[in-house]
């Protein structure tokens, strides 16, 4: 172990296009189905570990305030475990995202925390393994642990369900608008949520194999540089996903009006020849996939309705990495 080394490390969130609704172990965070998504530039986490012999327990500072959090204390189990050392932590954690509902914060935050733990712990793991350690996590940060189009294999197992990057060709130019409508804590996790919709929605046989479907068409897509394809798949995965929750015993819904109101935005504009489609996750934002030449047109009328302050305009990001 590097005894009372400090590691930082910085990962990136990424927004799902294939979204990942279910999971079949709970424990090892194995998904029903395999997901694809874009590592987002602007929105990411840096956090801070140093493993040391003095400290009684986990320490864990998250935006400056002192969090009690026993996922984290599970998740710094595993990489003593896998460093064979016993020292507690301490961890500064930054998030340099709304910490909002579908902005995926825990994407970064685990994909941040699983680079720097596992360096301050003495490991010294490839992308694959740190994938591997970041889904035990969260899910989705074993996508944040690599740049741009990413894709996770659901795998059969601990050891083959993990992340690995899609290659886009240079010129498969894509950015994504999110917009920021509420700054609401989710009322329901994605774990719960997922959780729910696996156990009482009648349609989730049909979500597993239309999923996979799903990105085969989107890679497809992606391989051919066919933007238009692209955004029509994703959008429908993000309304399938949906549908689920809708579907679901208690039913639960993350759409709020002005969720609703932005999509339709949406649709008058691809009406009028702007290529453009929408996706959401857990929470009521509306995020925008677009090509960066149409950028400004979707930021002028979102901004029209729902004031610039809540229109953050992102790009492809990058792997997580030191710094
Ligand atoms: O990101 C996607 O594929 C879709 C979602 O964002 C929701 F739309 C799910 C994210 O779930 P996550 O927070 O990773 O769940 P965990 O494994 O229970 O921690």
């Amino acid at each position: 172990m590097n005894a009372t080394t400090t590691y930082t490390a910085r990962a990136h969130t990424n927004i799902a296009l294939i979204k990942y609704w279910g999971k079949k172990d709970e424990k090892l965070i194995l998904p029903m189905n395999s997901s694809l998504s874009l590592t987002l530039d602007r929105f990411y986490t840096e956090t801070s570990v140093m493993f040391d012999e003095q400290l009684k327990d986990d320490l864990f500072l998250l935006d400056g305030s002192k969090e009690k959090n026993d996922k984290i204390s599970n998740f710094l189990e595993i990489v003593r475990q896998k460093a064979n050392i016993t020292a507690k932590a301490k961890i500064i954690s930054k998030n340099h995202v709304p910490s909002t509902a579908g902005l995926a914060s825990s994407a970064s935050a685990y994909a941040a925390l699983a680079l720097a733990a596992s360096k301050a712990a003495g490991l010294n793991l490839d992308k694959k393994e740190l994938s591997r350690l970041a889904r035990r996590g969260s899910g989705s940060a074993c996508r944040s642990i690599y740049g741009g189009l990413v894709e996770w294999q659901e795998g059969i197992d601990d050891q083959t369900s993990f992340a690995h990057p899609i290659e886009m060709s240079r010129d498969f130019d894509i950015a994504m608008i999110a917009l920021v409508i509420s700054t609401d804590f989710k009322k329901i996790s994605s774990r719960a949520g997922m959780k729910r919709v696996v156990e009482t929605s009648p349609y989730y046989p049909a979500w597993v194999q239309n999923t996979a479907k799903d990105l085969r068409k989107l890679k497809q897509a992606i391989s051919k540089n066919d933007f238009e394809t692209f955004g029509e798949v994703s959008e429908e995965n993000a309304m399938k996903m949906h549908a689920l929750n809708m579907s679901a015993h208690p039913h639960f819904n993350y759409l709020e009006p002005d969720s609703i109101k932005a999509m339709k935005i949406v649709e008058k504009l691809r009406s009028q020849g702007v290529s453009c489609y929408y996706t959401l996750d857990a929470g009521p934002n509306v995020k925008v996939i677009c090509r960066r030449k149409d950028i400004q047109a979707i930021v002028d009328r979102l901004s029209d309705s729902f004031g610039q302050e809540k229109v953050l305009v992102a790009g492809p990001g990058p792997a997580a990495h030191l710094i």
